[in-house]
């Protein structure tokens, strides 16, 4: 029908039939001043003018199409769609271009907040050692107890221990002693102090007296105890002891003072170390027969002087020998009872034997109490042959003996029972469980023998009294000063003592 009407005003324009202007809508749109003759007739418009002229100027809106007219492609898009398709687009390609900012800035954050840290942090607190010989590294006085009047245990624990603490760090070998330097900041002096490998592991609620632990594992280091002395005219003594709970203190080591000189016995397993139960003491191990004994050693000790021996017999790797202790003490309080009972198990597992001369009792260390020296078991090469030899000479006595008893055997047999025979023998495989039970089952005695070396620790005047005056004055820090007092007397030389000073 459309068509129709279309075609029919199609013929009336293409024949110069004249038209009624204002029969049709569109011919009104024609312009005032076109070329219309002046007989009134219109002139013919161009088909395709008419077509353009015909054609609705209104914009498509799908929207608008309510007839639900469906295309064969899609729909185009309505402008504001095509704003929103172009908006969501370019958002697509920038997202990470629209991050960028954000993460420039949190980026700008975590460098000042590590910059800030790095250069406001205390540089020491960083270093993760626990002690360094050449640098003073802060520790916190972690307990203080008093002793008695003038003694006092005080436990340091070092700084950010536990965010620093790397555990191949071993601070305690028997094999030496050592000592800390700590450091007095007003008036800028040091003074060595002897730790010992114990650390508090509680408090008695009652008495307040610390229960001291031995520092066994790795992860237990970075804390021990010191034993200080004050001394009413001694700046610094006075000073450390005064330090309170979670002062700070800044320490430098180790200073080693003695290092126990090589043994063939080095190269075999160490001694276990002791335990805060006797029953928990490890036994030793079997050392072989051919190799020199480990020596005998004589530590005489004033006081604090006491404490390298403890340190060395409390360590791991304690010494594999036997130490005969002499122990010069004011009073008996001066040495706290927890180490008098760490003491007592050195004696238990035949490792040590201490004699405590207390002065206010009238003891004095004197001359019956110091035994002449004796060579040591283990000198050089020469002494491992000669061991090797006189084992060697054991065992062919031994079969030598096997071989007599046996011819006399028959004589043997015809003697009465005798009661060892009756008491049946221990299992060949029964073995000790602990040091005290192979000590005290096994070997009964402590090896009857002279020293080899002896140490004299304490006071100026007690090692004066003991060894005569030391002499470090040159430039290797030899001790040089003659040896007289108890030891000389004795025949010991200057080769065989150390004076800890
Ligand atoms: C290697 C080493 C390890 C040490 N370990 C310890 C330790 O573990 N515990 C400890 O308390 N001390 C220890 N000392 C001693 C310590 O270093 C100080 O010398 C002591 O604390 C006194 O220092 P001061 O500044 O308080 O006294 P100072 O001002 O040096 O002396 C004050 C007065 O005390 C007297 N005096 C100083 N030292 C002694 C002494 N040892 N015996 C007797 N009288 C003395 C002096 O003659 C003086 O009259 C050790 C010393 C050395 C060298």
């Amino acid at each position: 029908m459309l068509r129709r009407v279309r075609l029919l005003r199609q013929v009336r324009l293409n024949s110069n039939v004249p038209g009624r202007p204002n029969e049709s809508g569109d011919l009104e749109k024609i312009p005032k001043h076109s070329n219309v003759s002046s007989s009134g007739s219109i002139p013919p418009i161009k088909t395709s003018i008419s077509n353009m002229l015909a054609k609705k100027k209104v914009e498509y809106n799908p929207e608008d199409n309510k007839e639900g007219v469906t295309y064969e492609f899609h729909a185009p898009q309505s402008p504001l769609e095509v704003r929103s398709e172009q908006i969501r687009k370019s958002h697509q390609a920038s997202k990470w271009r629209k991050m960028l900012p954000s993460l420039a800035v949190g980026g700008a954050l975590i460098w000042g907040f590590y910059a800030y840290n790095y250069f406001t942090a205390d540089k020491k607190e960083a270093i993760p050692d626990l002690l360094l010989p050449d640098r003073f590294l802060p520790y916190l006085v972690s307990f203080k107890y008093q002793v008695d009047q003038d003694h006092y245990l005080i436990e340091l624990t070092r700084k950010n221990r536990g965010s620093i603490l790397a555990p191949h760090q071993q601070l305690f070998d028997g094999k030496r002693i050592w000592s800390v330097e700590i450091k007095q900041p007003e008036i800028n002096i040091v003074r060595n102090y002897t730790p010992l490998p114990l650390y508090v592991a509680g408090i008695d609620p009652d008495t307040q007296e610390p229960h001291l632990r031995l520092v066994t594992k790795p992860e237990e280091e970075g804390k021990f105890v010191l034993l200080v002395k004050r001394y009413d005219s001694g700046e610094f003594s006075r000073w450390l002891t005064s330090r309170k709970l979670l002062d700070e203190v800044e320490l430098r080591g180790p200073v080693v003072e003695y290092k126990v000189p090589y043994h063939p016995l080095d190269k075999f397993p160490a001694r276990p170390q002791l335990q805060p139960l006797l029953s928990k003491i490890q036994p030793d191990p079997e050392y072989p027969e051919n190799i020199p004994k480990p020596e005998t050693w004589a530590f005489y000790a004033a006081g604090t002087g006491v404490l390298p021996l403890l340190q060395m017999l409390y360590s791991p790797n304690p010494p594999k020998g036997f130490i005969n202790a002499y122990v010069s003490l004011r009073k008996e309080s001066n040495l706290p009872s927890q180490l008098k009972t760490l003491n007592y198990f050195a004696e238990k597992c035949g490792r040590a034997k201490f004699t405590y001369l207390i002065s206010d009792n009238g003891d004095r260390l004197e001359a019956k109490h110091v035994s002449r020296p004796q060579l040591p078991n283990f000198s050089g090469l020469m002494d491992v042959k000669i061991s090797e030899e006189v084992y060697r000479q054991k065992l062919l006595a031994q079969k030598r003996q096997e071989v007599k008893n046996q011819i006399q055997g028959a004589r043997i047999e015809e003697r009465p029972l005798q009661e060892e025979d009756v008491i049946p023998k221990l299992d060949i495989r029964l073995q000790p469980q602990n040091a005290f039970q192979q000590f005290s089952f096994f070997r009964k005695q402590p090896p009857q023998v002279y020293p080899s070396f002896a140490f004299i620790c304490g006071p100026e005047g007690f090692i004066s009294y003991v060894s005569g005056r030391p002499n470090l004055n040159n430039l290797e820090q030899k001790d040089t000063g003659d040896l007289s007092g108890l030891l000389k007397d004795k025949g010991w030389t200057l080769s065989n003592i150390k004076r800890l000073i």
